[in-house]
């Protein structure tokens, strides 16, 4: 059995992020929230394009100005108007000022912006009531990015600061990574669909739902398979189809020690290398990884519903991450919070506890779920935000003391 960070390393290491080459597409810049960036873009504009007013005011020569106050304002003479739009075509001379607006281009010879509410304006003369800095108030041309540098590297996720940065920068569209693949199906003769009519001993097959979700939010490809009966051949077919056409294959159930537990075996049949057969923690236990030579990975999560949301933010979630592109930031993420209620563990294996972070005087604190922990236990699930995590050999957190938490990042 393995220890979760044991586990996980090996794991991780077994992906190689998908390649920049071959695995891409070009997509609308409307459509390219969440993808992931494939080739570093670099942009043939200084930003700003040009030097511009920060303000709504009057554009002047510093030396103009220099000795200015408002007991002796120096009074200059307004010669033009330049809104936003326009490019001035005239030189200011000593003694002249510009009216200007929020992002017109500064005119030649005028370095400095007075905003217009440190200025008195009579007829076309406008009085300068205090000392700018120089060069205050304008925005220089490439002081924010200059033409030809990086302006965002591969392997980071694109949403709104950076698809208004590709669109400043006219790139109406880009390229992507390419959406990883994923097969879901579930194992068990219990399952039905949730239309179908509950005959005793049947149960819903919930798990495809909460893996389809799952791997959605993500931005992953979800390639649905279905229920497969617990039974050699119908599980050899899928299985086959699964590693044919995913990168991922993710099943649920049949890979604890029943006589009904078939994965392994298939696996091994099929002639999978199999990486991990169980794991020391709760929920989770009969993890099992493999790897196909035409497919990255196989995932047979433990059937238990539990098992299959924890173990999944622990160790698929980060896999399709890194297999996505992304260059960081793909490992799951453990933050260290006060913890208000007592949480206890057996001890034994790495516990990982369910509930929710709550701000409370600006720290957050961790609120166990209530009800049942059992890893067959869907119900208490619904609405937390964070797993708790009771490392091995440790038995009880008290209330008021620190835990590391698992936060249940939606993307
Ligand atoms: N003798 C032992 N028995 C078990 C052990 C063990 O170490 N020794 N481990 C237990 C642990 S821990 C887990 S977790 C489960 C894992 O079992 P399997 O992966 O083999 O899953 P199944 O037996 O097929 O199902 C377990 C449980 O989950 C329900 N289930 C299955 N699929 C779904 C689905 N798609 N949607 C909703 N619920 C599902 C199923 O009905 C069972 O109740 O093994 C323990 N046993
Ligand atoms: O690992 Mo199992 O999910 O504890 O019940
Ligand atoms: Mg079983």
């Amino acid at each position: 059995m393995n220890l979760v960070t044991n586990a996980a390393d090996i794991i991780f290491n077994l992906i190689k992020p998908l390649n920049p080459q071959q695995d891409t597409e070009i997509v609308d810049l409307l459509a390219a929230n969440g993808r992931i960036l494939a080739k570093p873009v670099h942009s043939p504009l200084d930003f700003p394009h040009w030097d511009n007013s920060a303000m709504d005011g009057y554009a002047v020569r510093y030396q103009d100005v220099q000795h200015s106050s408002a007991e002796q304002p120096v009074n200059l003479e307004i010669i033009a108007e330049i809104p936003a739009g326009y490019q001035p075509k005239f030189t200011l001379q000593p003694g002249q000022a510009a009216r200007i607006f929020t992002g017109a281009v500064i005119p030649h010879g005028a370095d400095t912006v007075v905003m217009q509410e440190r200025t008195r304006q009579e007829d076309n003369q406008v009085f300068i009531l205090t000392t700018p800095q120089p060069g205050e108030f304008v925005r220089r041309k490439a002081s924010y990015y200059q033409a030809g540098t990086q302006l965002l590297p591969a392997g980071i996720k694109l949403t709104a600061a950076e698809i208004a940065v590709l669109a400043a920068s006219q790139c109406p569209q880009v390229r992507v990574y390419r959406r990883p693949r994923v097969a879901i199906f579930s194992t068990g003769d219990e399952l039905v669909t949730p239309e179908q009519a509950l005959q005793p001993g049947q149960i819903v097959d919930s798990n495809k739902y909460a893996l389809a979700a799952l791997v959605s939010q993500i931005g992953a490809e979800p390639i649905l398979l279905g229920i497969v009966k617990d039974n050699p051949e119908a599980l050899e077919q899928t299985i086959t189809q699964a590693v044919n056409n995913a990168d991922i294959v993710i099943s649920s159930g049949g890979v604890s020690v029943g006589d009904y537990d078939y994965v392994k075996k298939i696996l091994a049949s099929l002639g999978a290398t199999i990486h991990i057969r169980s794991v020391e923690m709760r929920p989770g236990k009969p993890l099992t990884v493999a790897t196909f030579p035409q497919s990255p990975i196989y995932f047979g999560l433990p059937g238990n519903p539990a098992a299959v949301l924890v173990t999944f933010w622990r160790f698929v979630q980060p896999v399709i991450r890194k297999l996505s592109g992304l260059s960081q930031g793909w490992e799951p993420e453990f933050v260290k919070v006060r913890s208000h209620d007592e949480l206890r563990s057996d001890g034994k294996r790495e516990t990982y506890i369910w509930g929710s972070l709550h701000l409370i005087d600006g720290r957050y604190e961790f609120h166990k779920a209530g009800g049942s922990h059992s890893s067959g236990n869907l119900i208490n699930l619904a609405q937390t935000n964070a797993l708790a995590l009771i490392p091995v050999g440790k038995t009880l957190i008290s209330p008021g003391e620190d835990v590391l938490v698992l936060q249940l990042l939606s993307f």
